[in-house]
């Protein structure tokens, strides 16, 4: 099958594959929770499984929970016991309605189960085979899968263009193979630029609490001869001031129509920093994370456990035990401190407003405003 070649053809591409779909009816994926010390694969058939993946970050990154959300569908189609086109729906809605709840602020996750659940409602209007919805529910998720993987690789073309021979770029959290389907968005970009031949350094900040960028973006890069050196997350404002950072590029969980950027707690420090030192400070994201229905910073803030702050990756305890805590895994960074945001369609500058709706080929009235 065309889509099936497709994307082997890419996925050949990839020297990371965090997430597949078995044609028996399993999802395959890398436990980022256990990098750097140890690469496990999971697998199951059971849409719920994956939506616990999701939920406890076994999968993360915002365009790899879109991925994986997907792929849930995927799974409850395959093995639905739906004897009617009606009944497969519903087990779809079901599905979706416990893969919504896993994570609140990624877009890419509402993004993904709404497109999928549209195509079986298409599919259920052209015909009355169960097997026939089943089949095009299952064809789409491996298209966003697809999808994902080409958006990636675009973002690379068009954003390593704006890194010079020797610049040093600062990145966050984790942006890499292991927050998409591969290849990665602002990680991407910098995979793109190495390639191309650009003698590139990274700083990579460690993205308290979960030590994204120090697990996981550190390990993608050694594994690929990348410079990279690691920074505390309170070390940006220093590194800033000594002039080491050239660029600052980072992902996305959510973009609203006029440019706010949800992101990973501790993006907001790093753009105000930017800005104070005249770093530019881009954002690298898939039209995917672009919430059309959003204004304004009111984006919701997925707030997680708070022994997440009182330890370290739940290995040492680093407070008292009952202290109050404060968790929000993402902040929100005001659309004037960044200074582009690239996506697989192209760069959008300021003004957003007018930039993002015309990227998305919409009009720019389009949108509730937040507050
Ligand atoms: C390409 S990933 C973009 C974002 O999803 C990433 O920067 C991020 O904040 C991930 O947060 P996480 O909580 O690890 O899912």
């Amino acid at each position: 099958m065309e889509l099936d070649k497709k994307l082997e053809k890419l996925a050949s591409r990839l020297r990371i594959r965090p997430i597949e779909w078995l044609d028996d009816g399993r999802v395959r994926w890398l436990d980022v929770r256990l990098i750097p010390w140890e690469e496990v694969y999971r697998e199951t058939r059971d849409y719920r499984r994956l939506a616990k993946a999701i939920r406890d970050m076994e999968i993360r990154g915002a365009p790899a929970i879109g991925v994986a959300a997907a792929l849930g569908l995927a799974l409850a189609a395959f093995h639905s016991k739906a004897s009617n086109v009606g009944e497969l729906l519903k087990d779809l809605e079901e599905a979706a309605n416990v893969l919504r709840e896993t994570r609140p602020t990624a877009y890419n996750l509402f993004w993904a189960i709404d497109r999928v659940l549209e195509r079986a409602r298409r599919a259920a209007s052209e015909s009355s085979s169960v097997d026939d919805v089943r089949n095009a529910v299952i064809e789409e998720a491996k298209r966003i899968m697809l999808e994902d993987i080409e958006a990636n690789i675009r973002m690379g073309e068009i954003g390593a263009k704006l890194i010079q021979d020797g610049d040093t770029i600062l990145t966050h959290c984790n942006t890499g193979a292991l927050a998409t389907a591969g290849y990665g968005t602002a990680l991407g970009v910098i995979r793109a630029a190495v390639e191309e031949g650009k003698r590139i350094r990274v700083i990579a900040t460690e993205t308290r609490p979960l030590l994204q960028g120090a697990r996981l973006t550190v390990w993608e890069l050694v594994k690929e001869g990348i410079d990279v050196t690691l920074i505390t997350d309170n070390m940006v404002g220093y590194v800033m001031s000594k002039g080491l950072v050239d660029k600052v590029f980072v992902g996305a969980d959510r973009i609203t129509l006029d440019g706010y950027v949800a992101n990973k707690i501790g993006t907001y420090t790093i753009a105000v920093l930017a800005n104070r030192h005249g770093v530019p400070f881009y954002v690298v994201a898939p039209t995917s994370t672009i919430d059309p229905r959003l204004r304004g910073p009111s984006i919701p803030i997925e707030e997680r456990d708070p022994d997440e702050v009182r330890t370290v990756v739940g290995k040492v305890v680093i407070t008292v035990p009952e202290v109050r805590v404060l968790n929000p895994a993402f902040d929100v960074t005001p659309p004037e401190l960044v200074t582009a945001i690239i996506t697989e369609r192209g760069i959008a500058t300021k003004p957003y407003e007018k930039s993002i709706p015309r990227i998305l080929g919409l009009k720019e009235d389009d949108g509730e405003k937040g507050g």
